[in-house]
């Protein structure tokens, strides 16, 4: 079980800040504002922590350039002042970040990004290359082109849906109250602030409002369901005072800030039996005898030199089966190449993909967390 004291170990973090902390009452960006937590995310850095970003506050900052006092009803509108908006978001974060020396790089994403196994493959290398590079993914939701099927609505849910992506270690929604209370302290005055809890905790749907500045969307039901989300990755979630003072420093020394909600441990286990009841097995990969025994006793991603043959038609993201040279199935997993490119790194050593494909997205095969032994 994650504790508070396995906080300072957490390597990745996904951090999210939400639209009612970057603006003061709807007048739009204050930079003023962003760079105490820049100054945090890079200090994060420094200290070893790859930091992801996720920023709300482009339909806020539209809506102050437009000049425009009510957030607009129709989706069209909404759309215009988050593409208005974003400009001056990522510029913000650009600028504040240069003075640390990290660079920024800009990612919007749809929902129908991160539900095509294809895409979510590829955002996944794009954002995993950015961190090795070294350079501050600042996310959005792509407000733009998203319509209502395709929103995620709320930037809570995104950060979720990053975390899974990235399999980060933490994920802390920055917001303007101390965490969860255990009811809504805009309302009630005597509201106590919840330390820990699990995040399965029927409670948190009892204590958990909406949102009422107007600015935000969702409240903390969307934060408790988006921490439910990331538990599906075994990711902690902190749910966190975005004004308070060095809470990045604190939460990451293992301090008690604002509410943790600890991931269930089932998580990797569930995963791991819907790749085992999965019917649509779409080829096969004949192993080595060296291969068979590496993942039977030891437990590691396939690679794609212990593959002696590649069966079947299959793109990638798709579950395959692993067989021995008997036939006898052994594992199955979700495939990083499709069947073209497995067949051309097949017995290879990964670090010769770039010359034999042109590239190189992943070293395994499947890695070892998409496997499950049979
Ligand atoms: N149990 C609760 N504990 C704390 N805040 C709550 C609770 N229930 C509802 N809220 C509301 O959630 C709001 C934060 O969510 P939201 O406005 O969506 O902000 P953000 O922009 O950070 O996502 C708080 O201002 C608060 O009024
Ligand atoms: N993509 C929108 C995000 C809206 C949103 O989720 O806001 P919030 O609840 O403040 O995180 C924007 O940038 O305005």
């Amino acid at each position: 079980m994650i504790s508070r004291d396995a906080i300072p170990r957490t390597r990745r973090w996904v951090v999210k800040i939400g639209s009612a902390l970057l603006t003061r009452d709807g007048q739009g960006l204050e930079r003023s504002m962003l760079t105490p937590w820049v100054d945090q995310m890079a200090d994060r850095r420094d200290a070893g922590c790859e930091i992801v970003l996720v920023s709300s506050g482009a339909v806020a900052e539209g809506m102050a350039r437009m000049g425009w006092r009510r957030r607009p009803k129709s989706l069209h509108e909404l759309q215009a002042a988050a593409a208005v908006g974003q400009m001056g978001l990522v510029r913000a974060y650009e600028d504040c970040f240069k003075i640390r020396g990290l660079h920024t790089a800009q990612v919007l994403l749809t929902r129908d990004d991160l539900s095509n196994r294809q895409r979510y493959l590829n955002a996944r290398s794009t954002l995993r290359t950015l961190l090795k590079l070294g350079v501050v993914p600042v996310i959005n939701e792509n407000d733009t082109v998203a319509t209502d099927e395709l929103r995620f609505g709320d930037n809570d849910t995104l950060a979720a849906l990053v975390a899974n992506l990235i399999e980060a270690d933490l994920l802390v929604l920055l917001t303007d109250q101390d965490g969860i209370f255990d009811a809504d302290p805009r309302g009630n005055p005597n509201a106590r602030l919840i330390p820990e809890a699990w995040v399965d905790d029927p409670q948190l749907d009892v204590v958990a409002g909406g949102s009422v500045t107007g600015l935000g969307t969702g409240g903390m039901v969307t934060k408790v369901r988006a921490a439910r989300l990331a538990a599906r990755s075994g990711t902690p979630t902190i749910v966190a005072p975005g004004r308070g003072d060095r809470v990045l420093a604190r939460i990451g020394e293992g301090e008690s800030v604002g509410t943790l909600l600890i991931p269930f441990q089932e998580a990797q286990a569930a995963r791991k039996q819907w790749l085992a009841g999965h019917l649509r097995v779409r080829g096969r990969l004949v192993l080595d005898a060296g291969a068979v025994k590496a993942l039977r006793e030891k437990g590691t991603s396939l690679l794609a030199v212990g593959v002696k043959q590649v069966q079947g038609n299959f793109n990638r993201g798709e579950v395959v089966a692993c067989v021995d040279e008997s036939g006898a199935e052994v594992a199955r997993g979700l495939v990083n190449y499709d069947s073209q490119e497995a067949s051309r790194i097949k017995g290879r050593s990964s670090l010769r993909f770039d010359e034999i494909l042109g590239y190189l997205d992943d070293e395994e095969l499947i890695h070892r967390d998409n496997l499950v032994l049979l």
